[in-house]
């Protein structure tokens, strides 16, 4: 047994977090740990790197008790952790990322000495089978580089556990595949391998064995081979019931129309769409092909260097997020804590941040109104939060991701441009988070939905529009459409 946990307790504000669990992952496997959004997995595991310490209980590492007050004591054991958001310097450059926190090479005992620094990352990397231009700085990686430069971090050091939260929360399958490739390397090299993910396709593919949270519990710990993902969700969730959701129709007046739209760092290069009221469009690309720039071009938060856009008919003449909010449309963006959540404000003061104008009357702020439709909104999406005030950043990642919803929806948009909008969300919440989306449409709304996975995007959108290379391209009626169809049109010429 690598790691042991017993009877261990942590309480935020009086509420269990996690309640005697009894936790354990052996040497050399891969674990999955699911549970529906604030069920605990992140409490154990910022309480396994030392970023939270425990209440009461105990951690064994090898057989013996360990103590970890910090995350250097974790690193020291062997552990390491890959998060969901990646935590990497911006500025700094690939070999500055992965020497975070360790000690640098020194030429005669003072200068840096980086050639000997990059070889022993180019071994890793070489190990491993990746490669990354060491030279650029993390601003300018993609998602999966992020993901690898932290990999490669993780294995600099022995690193005998290894846990990966959401790893492929913003990755195309592709590059999920090439994730995939590492984790089986690693796992043969008899690396300990704790995943954490909402994916359940991921958990069956890669796991050994798989431990179930529910409410800040332990509820059961399985082989994997031997249950199916119904049996997993109906360990984690009270009854869920999955539903098939029909795609409609009939559509309404147009919406939104996007013509030959070009942005001024020409990621997207000429992109054009129609949304009608009552539908919603996916677009699907793979990694770099500027879908969420896109969005943002449409939004008003990337400067667009030509084309048109028009809203109910009317022509936006410089998009701008306030105009685009007045006018009726709302992005939900795949960067949660960087552009969709003030991350010094609480939930309710997130949830109200777009539509504050309605709630201030003669500079007086009602926020006792405030406090009822923020209420009303986590009440409708079923947000786990101690009361509106908690500040949002304590909520689980989950229900961060529905607070941002909660903010979109309280502006009764008439588009809602949707980029990545179940990310980091269990099963339940995903399925109400199609249907809530396919409701909206109902309503006479349009749906601009972005998500890199394919599948979820085929269960969503009545119609999908390929984009790759800054470019739109073929358009599919999603009726009887398969994920091979649109990848063949992803990697057309
Ligand atoms: N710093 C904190 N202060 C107060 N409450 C917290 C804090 N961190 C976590 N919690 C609460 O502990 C509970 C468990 O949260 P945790 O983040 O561990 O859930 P999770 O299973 O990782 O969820 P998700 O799948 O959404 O990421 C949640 O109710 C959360 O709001």
């Amino acid at each position: 047994m690598l790691l042991q946990t017993k009877k261990l307790c942590k309480q935020f504000g009086g509420i269990y977090a996690l309640k005697d669990i009894d936790f354990e992952i052996m040497e050399g496997e891969t674990l999955g740990l699911v549970g529906e959004n604030g069920a605990g997995k992140s409490t154990l595991i910022k309480i396994l790197t030392g970023v939270y310490s425990l209440d009461s209980g105990g951690i064994l590492w090898d057989g013996k008790a360990a103590e970890i007050h910090n995350p250097c004591q974790s690193r020291d054991l062997g552990i390491n952790v890959i998060h969901q958001d990646r935590n990497l310097i911006p500025a700094f450059s690939g070999i500055e990322n992965i020497y975070l926190g360790l000690e640098y090479e020194k030429k005669a005992g003072i200068a840096v000495n980086w050639a000997k620094m990059k070889q022993r990352v180019e071994e890793v990397m070489t190990d491993l089978g990746v490669s990354i231009d060491l030279e650029l700085p993390a601003a300018l990686l993609t998602p999966p580089q992020k993901t690898m430069i932290e990999i490669v971090r993780a294995m600099m050091t022995q690193c005998k556990l290894l846990i990966l939260d959401e790893p492929t929360a913003s990755l195309t399958d592709r590059e999920s595949e090439m994730l995939f490739e590492i984790i089986g390397k690693l796992k043969k090299k008899g690396t300990s391998i704790l995943y954490v993910t909402h994916r359940m396709d991921e958990i069956f593919r890669l796991t050994d064995r798989i431990t179930v949270f529910k409410n800040g519990q332990l509820v059961n710990t399985v082989e994997t081979a031997e249950v199916n993902k119904e049996k997993i969700i109906s360990m984690m969730t009270d009854n869920w019931v999955s539903e098939k959701l029909k795609t409609a129709g009939e559509f309404g007046e147009v919406l939104l129309n996007v013509e030959h739209l070009a942005s001024k760092d020409n990621i997207v290069k000429d992109a054009s769409f129609t949304v009608h009221a009552g539908e919603i469009l996916g677009i699907f690309g793979l990694g770099g092909s500027g879908r969420t720039e896109l969005l943002e071009c449409v939004y008003g938060y990337r400067p667009v260097a030509g084309g048109k856009i028009t809203l109910e008919g009317a022509p936006i003449g410089k998009p701008s997020p306030a105009n685009s909010l007045r006018k009726g449309m709302v992005l939900i963006c795949e960067d949660r804590r960087g552009k969709a959540l003030v991350g010094s404000l609480n939930v309710k003061q997130n949830i109200v941040l777009s539509t504050i104008d309605r709630y201030a009357h003669f500079g007086v702020v009602d926020e006792k109104k405030e406090i009822s439709d923020a209420e009303g909104q986590i009440d409708k999406l079923n947000i786990k939060t101690e009361g509106p005030k908690q500040p949002v950043l304590q909520l689980s990642g989950g229900n961060q991701q529905k607070v941002v919803f909660a903010k979109a929806l309280m502006s009764n948009p008439k588009v809602l441009l949707c980029d990545e909008p179940s990310q980091a969300v269990d099963v339940k919440t995903r399925q109400e988070i199609h249907k809530l989306l396919r409701r909206k449409a109902e309503e006479g709304n349009a749906v601009v939905f972005v998500s890199s996975d394919l599948k979820e995007v085929l269960e969503v959108v009545d119609h999908v529009l390929i984009m790759a290379n800054g470019k739109t391209r073929e358009f599919f009626v999603n009726d009887g459409l398969t994920a091979e169809q649109v990848l063949a049109g992803c990697y057309a010429d």
